[in-house]
């Protein structure tokens, strides 16, 4: 047992899908897996590990923010040997190709949070997604005919903000969406040498002002959960 999560080795899959959300963590497992198995309980962050199409794979949350979302992937790979890990999560859209429930592949994460920093406090570390997940994820996507969209996102260390003239001037240079740990996730795999590839779907947008339910981002995106699933299990 690491100090976050309550599972012994080999209890969690080298491949994993990692909501924000804990809720949406047993939805996936209830829904998409064969078998699924609750390892971790420890504050409510719901871990489970089971068998998609004859593949060992686990989902866990990680909370909302870089501090909790650096904490369960640095205990995955450090811990746990995750190799493979595949953030499925929501974000808010910066751009008005981008439409509500529109999926979006993070190939890279601006940030304005000082965590790279603490290790290269001379540089600018960019953040990218693994190029093969990435491919096989566009390409899952394209084939099943779901409207997908890769590019840049927007790791914001806050949801409440009093002024968003930042984020929106980041939408005009390309950004497509803000959401609030794709950055330390790739960061986190690049400092250890695994793979890993931040999903979003589009809960709402920041320009028209689209919304979903929170119940709707809690329990239903399903074409990310499946396009997530599809690419952690090809090799
Ligand atoms: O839906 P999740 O995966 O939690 O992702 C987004 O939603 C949360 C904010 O509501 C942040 O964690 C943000 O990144
Ligand atoms: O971080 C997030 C996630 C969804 N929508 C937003 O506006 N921000």
């Amino acid at each position: 047992m690491s100090v976050h999560i309550g599972a012994k080795k080999g209890d969690i899959a080298d491949k994993i899908l990692l909501p924000g959300d804990p809720l949406r963590a047993k939805y996936i497992a209830e829904k998409f897996l064969e078998n699924p198995v609750c390892y971790n309980e420890v504050r409510g962050m719901l871990g489970y590990t089971g068998t998609y199409k004859g593949h060992k794979v686990s989902v866990q949350g990680t909370g909302m923010g870089i501090p909790s979302a650096s904490i369960y992937t640095n205990e995955l790979i450090r811990e746990y040997d995750v190799k493979k890990l595949m953030r499925v999560g929501t974000c808010g859209a910066l751009n008005e190709d981008v439409h509500v429930r529109d999926l979006v592949l993070a190939q890279a994460a601006v940030t304005n949070s000082a965590f790279m920093k603490a290790d290269f406090p001379n540089h600018t570390f960019a953040p990218i997604a693994d190029y093969d997940l990435l491919s096989t994820a566009y390409d899952v996507a394209k084939e099943k005919g779901f409207n997908i969209h890769v590019g840049n996102v927007l790791s914001d260390d806050s949801f409440y903000k009093d002024d968003l003239s930042d984020t929106f001037k980041l939408g005009k240079h390309g950004v497509l969406g803000v959401e609030m740990e794709a950055a330390v996730l790739y960061y986190l795999a690049s400092k250890y040498g695994v793979q890993a590839l931040a999903l979003m779907t589009v809960s709402d947008h920041m320009i028209t002002g689209e919304e979903t339910t929170s119940e709707e981002r809690q329990s239903t995106f399903d074409e990310m959960m499946i396009v997530g699933l599809e690419t952690l299990i090809k090799e």
